[in-house]
């Protein structure tokens, strides 16, 4: 790969509807765009899942644009990339900052895909040639209004329903849920929203058949959620947690989880993906793809790396149309009965839209060599 230059773009979409966790409301979605171009013509693209703010993880907008310009860009453009898992080892000695370093890396990863004539998903070792997805829905403003959505995701298909929890909204809610629709694939997400105070309250989980409980404890915790798996049969998902390869293996070890959401930005990409999806699979747990109310270019590596064999949960890639009135990339992702058909074509198999991306960059900046 001969890079010629990198692009990045800040890049503001509203989502169609908020979407309301235990940490907050989003009503936009700001992110960093990524363009690796080679001196061949050919473009390899990769968003980064940062927010405008730092309540799901530290970093934000601002501080991948400063660790991307500063760090990350000179490391890459130093010498030249042969393969793409490469790049993880040359930005090692960069402290944290995964989700920056995951989509320049994404970005690499697309390009190598491409320039080998290859989807993504088989770049990576995908196997499937669809994959099963459900859909995660916010904590609403009301128990109708969420029961409406409930049933308009059943009524597309979805194969799985997640749903946000909070003190005040998780027990009641989850038994009004049960009552309607008794028997389908239900999953509840807390966002890091309990303690160990909270035992009894999460020990109640247990009589709605949850698929899991995903994140209920403190967002960099393994040992309290290791107490918790122990006191209840639910099986606990780690999410925020889990940033690379060796958290998931104490995690393991501990006991921690049952499940882990594997999310691209989050553990620094998709080679350390990998690693995790493998680890997990040697240990019979299943993993699964989280979502981070990504554009289609995100979206599109969600659909890669869940082609892979061990995502066997359903993951939290809903259609293009479940976020964006429009999206940026061409063709739109579309489920059909949750099932999105994965891309043949070279690199992430969806042509980024340069004249949407256009209307929707606030500023950009090119580096070269
Ligand atoms: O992209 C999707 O549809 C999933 C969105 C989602 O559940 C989340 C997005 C961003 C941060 C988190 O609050 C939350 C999650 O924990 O998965
Ligand atoms: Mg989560």
């Amino acid at each position: 790969m001969e890079i010629k230059h990198i692009v990045l773009r800040h890049l503001k979409m509203d989502l169609l509807k908020p979407f309301t966790t235990s940490v907050g409301t989003e009503y936009d979605k700001d992110f960093i765009l990524v363009e690796v171009k080679a001196k061949n013509g050919l473009s390899g693209w990769a968003e980064s899942v940062a927010a405008i703010d730092p309540f799901y993880k530290e970093e934000t907008v601002k501080t991948n644009w400063h660790i991307m310009s500063d760090f990350l860009i000179p490391i890459l453009l130093k010498e030249p990339i042969t393969h793409p898992d490469q790049v993880s080892e040359r930005f090692s000695h960069v402290r944290g900052n995964f989700m920056a370093k995951s989509a320049l890396e994404g970005a690499i990863w697309d390009l190598y895909a491409r320039e080998n004539g290859m989807p993504l998903a088989k770049a990576l070792g995908g196997t499937k040639d669809k994959i099963e997805v459900g859909v995660s829905i916010g904590i609403q403003s009301s128990e109708k209004e969420l029961l409406d959505l409930i049933e308009k995701s059943l009524d597309e298909g979805y194969k799985r329903i997640k749903v946000k929890i909070q003190p005040g909204w998780d027990i009641n809610i989850l038994s009004l849920i049960r009552k309607h629709y008794p028997d389908i694939p239900l999953m509840a997400d807390a966002n890091t929203a309990y303690s160990l105070d909270d035992l009894e309250l999460l020990k109640s989980l247990d009589e709605f058949n949850l698929t899991m409980i995903e994140q209920p404890l403190g967002f960099d915790d393994i040992i309290d959620h290791a107490r918790l798996q122990s006191e209840i049969e639910t099986p606990i998902c780690l999410d925020e947690s889990i940033h690379s390869a060796e958290d998931v293996r104490k995690a393991i070890q501990l006991g921690s989880c049952q499940v882990i959401n594997i999310k691209i930005g989050r553990v620094g990409g998709l080679t350390e993906s990998k690693k995790i999806h493998d680890l997990c699979g040697s240990h019979g747990i299943p993993v699964w793809c989280g979502g981070m109310l990504e554009s289609g270019v995100g979206r599109a590596h969600n659909i890669a790396i869940t082609s892979l064999e061990n995502f066997v949960l359903p993951g939290d890639t809903a259609a293009s149309s479940n976020y964006w009135a429009q999206d940026i990339i061409e063709p739109e992702v579309v489920v059909n009965n949750g099932l999105i058909t994965v891309p043949d074509k070279p690199g992430i198999g969806y042509e980024p839209d340069r004249s949407k991306i256009e209307d929707f960059t606030l500023y950009s900046k090119v580096f070269r060599i």
